[in-house]
């Protein structure tokens, strides 16, 4: 399914009637974002509309991949998961050509969050840029925002591993700098100083980190992560910060240890797994 994740449940509950599930039918997702009002993946709402089986055997399609740049035969890669591991295979085998490879995993829950996640760390970088900034300042929101993405997904539930993968820093990378993205050109376009409304009123497409910071924010604040970053691009979203004043507040922030991973991990991930008949 290529749709935003803004109509995934209406767009499930109906498809679900006409699932031929003796047939084994193989549904794959490439959408990055969370469920706006429930914060939920795209694996819960599959469970919810279509049922725990549909769900373990649905494969994510994630990684550094412009839709043009596919188009046009570049060569690209990507990673396919799912909690079956044949399924992530057929996926694969499906998608493989000559100009497109499909690295396969059993990571669906980090893929996912690697997806969403990024989308909010291009629009960081998008700002810096926006600002006048140049390259150390982007090689540290990039880096910075991996290490932010990995502690989340590993409090989560996820393996930190997944997040050196293709979708992890390899969307980050190409996200954070590509005026190609839409992210990242929602916060260029902030760094230059126009609204946000005036931004998404004019942008042609959805640009889903707007939505996902949202949840992202709930996400944090419920698995008490650090991270910075992503909190003041909610702050910058919806709260009115001045993107100036943001930039040194992060700066300002004391010292701190590179890279923290959070020493319990799992809730959400737990509750997801049972939920998938999983644990
Ligand atoms: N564009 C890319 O390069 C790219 C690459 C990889 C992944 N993705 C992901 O794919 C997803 C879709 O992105 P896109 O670029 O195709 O977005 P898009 O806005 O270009 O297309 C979304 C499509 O969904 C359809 N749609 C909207 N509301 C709908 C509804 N209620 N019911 C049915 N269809 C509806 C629209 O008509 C449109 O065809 C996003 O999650 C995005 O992150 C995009
Ligand atoms: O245009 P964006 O920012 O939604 O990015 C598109 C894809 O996610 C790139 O892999």
């Amino acid at each position: 399914m290529l749709i935003g994740l803004l109509s995934y449940r209406e767009n499930l509950a109906k498809l679900q009637f006409h699932l031929d599930r003796d047939r084994r039918p193989l549904l794959i997702f490439v959408n990055k974002g969370i469920e706006i009002d429930t914060h939920a993946l795209t694996l819960e709402i599959i469970a919810d509309t279509c049922g725990a089986e549909v769900a373990r055997a649905a494969a994510f399609i994630s990684g550094p991949s412009f839709a043009k740049e596919i188009v046009e035969r570049q060569p690209t890669s990507v990673s396919v998961a799912s909690f079956t591991e044949s399924e992530a295979q057929r996926a694969a085998v499906l998608f493989h050509q000559p100009h497109f490879r499909c690295y396969t995993g059993n990571d669906p829950i980090g893929i996912e969050l690697s997806g969403a996640l990024k989308n909010v760390y291009a629009i960081a970088a998008g700002a810096a840029d926006g600002l006048g900034f140049e390259n150390n300042t982007r090689a540290m929101m990039i880096t910075r925002g991996l290490a932010e993405m990995t502690c989340i997904g590993t409090a989560y539930g996820a393996s930190p591993l997944t997040f050196l993968g293709l979708a992890g820093v390899g969307d980050l990378f190409l996200t954070c700098s590509s005026p190609n993205s839409r992210n990242y050109t929602v916060g260029f376009r902030l760094g230059k100083g126009e609204s946000l409304e005036s931004i998404t009123k004019t942008l042609g497409s959805v640009a889903e980190g707007v939505s996902t910071t949202k949840g992202v924010k709930v996400i944090i604040n419920e698995l008490d992560v650090q991270a910075p970053i992503a909190a003041t691009i909610y702050d910058v979203l919806y709260g009115g910060k001045n993107i100036l004043t943001a930039v040194r507040e992060l700066m300002e922030l004391p010292p701190s240890k590179e890279l923290d991973l959070p020493p319990t991990a799992g809730g959400p991930a737990k509750k997801l797994l049972k939920k998938l008949g999983l644990d």
